[in-house]
């Protein structure tokens, strides 16, 4: 019998494959005394032998798929397992105490990481992470339970796990994962947005989707609707390949925008851009007519590695979009690292609401150092194109004041040493804050621009966590309260001769889109895969209507009723 699970449509398509049930194996270690020493050596030494070449295998893999810059931790992991200091001592613990293997392996694992963590040295609490992650490969082989790393798969699956982490979702290679499906997490969470940069299928937050399905079971996902069939019937089978070859159809209908201007039915212009992560999604950007970028997250780029990104190697990653986008507008926006996003060499302290915490402009306002690396390389690249710089997480104009001012006085340096700087770099702030959407006439005196954050903007307007699928019911973009607060944006930044744009996921919604025209936003960003069925859809509308019934959405009681309106009028 087939079983139907409900979650939230996280990125568009169908897909249908077999479970990978992604999930981390029991490595507990049980002490074993007087055992056959020799033995217990060859058994360590074959298991370092499979991690090595396990890693090697992985490394080539995401060099190939991802790209250099995601397959450096693998390097790091292969230089812990050739550390003599680490494994000779693994060895003589054995011989010396006549134990398990395993049982050395993670006594001395303890030892090692306790002891980097103490240390004050930046560089090597960063190996404790690495010794952490090696120690387990090595575990998993010892105790005969294989990890089995998401760049490795090769067949194609639909991943089934608890939750993906972003850098899990880094590694996915998209020849092989149709699609996953979680537990938790909501639309804008992380894991959420990459899967739609990579234009795989996914539904997330079903709460049950791992103890309802086996592995290998065949799994359908609608990342449409939301839904997932486990063991679907040959009926149910059936209708889905339809359905499959009718979303195929539709996507070659929208492929024939790509080329066109984005207006409405009587020629109203809105700049339909794209959001990415990383330089490797600017494929998608291209592929998908996108009139620029408007949100680059840069915080990726300081992901899935062991130190931070040298301002060289920023530089180049900016550079290469700015010159990829050839004068079309590339917004960048400065680390906002924090909430689900971790860095795993970035030691903070465990916080009780990571989201309302130390993070993104906050972090940078204190970690100067850090910021100011960012700041020249993104003011370098700013030669090469149309570049803009966007600070995200701003609450006060204090914290813009600040920022800004760090920025010039690079801006100033770099010119004393004869480096060349765009002179018209526009500075703008992310809003998705509710005290600066409410103080947006006063920072529309001194930004040059705003964008949107939706996907903050409403979990901190509703006090509802993105990530937690028990309140995703309060995520509500078309509550009178959200669109109220975004028309005062649009309106305080008009007032000043500044534009104002939407980088939140609302930007890409059906049901958003219209409104958000009729109150007059200028640029919408959203994942390159919405850019072309928005683009159809504006052409379906007139300014005039789209006004109309935006006024009259600001004046109704709740969420619902404003998504009737737009769906009797427009849908
Ligand atoms: C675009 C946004 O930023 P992020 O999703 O990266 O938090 C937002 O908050 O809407
Ligand atoms: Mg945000």
């Amino acid at each position: 019998m087939s079983k139907t699970l409900t979650g939230i449509a996280a990125s568009a398509g169908i897909a249908i494959a077999k479970a990978f049930r992604y999930e981390e194996p029991d490595l507990t270690v049980e002490k074993k005394t007087d055992v056959d020493v020799k033995s217990e050596i060859q058994t360590f030494d074959a298991a370092l032998e499979k991690s090595r070449a396990e890693l090697e295998d992985i490394k080539t893999k995401t060099m190939e798929s991802m790209g250099e810059e995601h397959a450096e931790i693998f390097s790091a992991h292969l230089l812990v397992l050739r550390d003599p200091e680490f494994v000779d001592a693994i060895r003589q613990k054995v011989q010396d105490d006549a134990v398990n293997a395993s049982f050395a392996l993670d006594e001395l694992t303890t030892q090692f990481v306790t002891m980097f963590e103490s240390m004050d040295n930046e560089y090597m609490r960063e190996r404790a992470a690495d010794i952490r992650d090696v120690s387990k490969r090595l575990l998993s082989h010892l105790l005969g339970k294989p990890i089995v790393s998401l760049a490795e798969l090769n067949e194609e699956v639909i991943i089934v796990g608890e939750d993906l982490t972003p850098s899990d979702t880094a590694q996915l290679n998209k020849e092989f994962v149709k699609g996953f499906v979680t537990n938790i997490g909501g639309r804008t969470s992380h894991s959420a947005i990459m899967a739609r940069s990579l234009e795989i299928p996914a539904v997330v937050g079903t709460k049950t989707v791992t103890s309802d399905t086996a592995q290998h079971a065949t799994v359908i996902i609608d990342g449409i609707s939301g839904t997932v069939i486990i063991d679907p019937s040959p009926e149910e089978l059936k209708e889905y390949e339809e359905k499959h070859k009718q979303y195929e159809e539709q996507k070659k209908e929208w492929a024939k925008l790509k080329n066109e201007p984005s207006v409405s039915k009587d020629g109203t212009h809105v700049e339909l851009v794209a959001n990415i992560g990383t330089p490797e999604d600017l494929v998608g950007v291209h592929d998908n007519g996108a009139e620029g970028v408007g949100l680059y997250r840069t915080e990726f780029l300081y992901m899935g590695r062991d130190d931070f990104p040298t301002e060289e190697e920023q530089y180049e990653a900016y550079k290469k979009v700015v010159e990829s986008l050839d004068g079309k507008p590339v917004v960048i926006r400065t680390l906002d690292i924090g909430g689900d996003k971790e860095l795993s060499y970035l030691d903070l302290p465990e916080e009780m609401n990571p989201f309302l915490g130390f993070r993104a402009i906050r972090l940078c306002l204190e970690m100067t150092d850090m910021f100011r690396t960012q700041l020249r390389a993104l003011l370098r690249a700013s030669a090469f194109g149309n570049l803009k710089i966007m600070f995200p997480m701003i609450a006060t104009l204090q914290e813009f004041r600040e920022a800004k001012a760090l920025l010039e006085e690079e801006k100033q340096k770099l010119i004393s040493e004869g480096v060349e700087v765009s002179e018209e770099l526009e500075v703008g702030i992310m809003v998705e804050i509710p005290s600066t959407a409410v103080m947006a006439p006063q920072f529309a005196k001194e930004v040059d621009f705003f964008s949107i954050g939706t996907n903050d903007l409403i979990q901190y307007t509703m006090a509802a966590d993105r990530m937690n699928e028990r309140v995703s019911y309060l995520y509500q973009p078309y509550s009178p309260a959200i669109l109220n607060l975004v028309k005062m944006v649009i309106d305080a930044s008009h007032k000043e001769g500044k534009w104002t744009g939407m980088c939140g996921e609302m930007a890409g919604d059906e049901v958003a889109i219209p409104l958000l025209f009729g109150l007059g936003l200028d640029e919408f960003s959203m994942s390159a895969t919405s850019v072309l069925p928005a683009r159809s859809q504006l052409l379906q509308l007139t300014k005039e209507e789209a006004a109309q019934v935006a006024e009259q959405a600001l004046t109704l009681q709740t969420a619902e009723e404003v998504q009737d309106l737009v769906e009797k009028k427009f849908l």
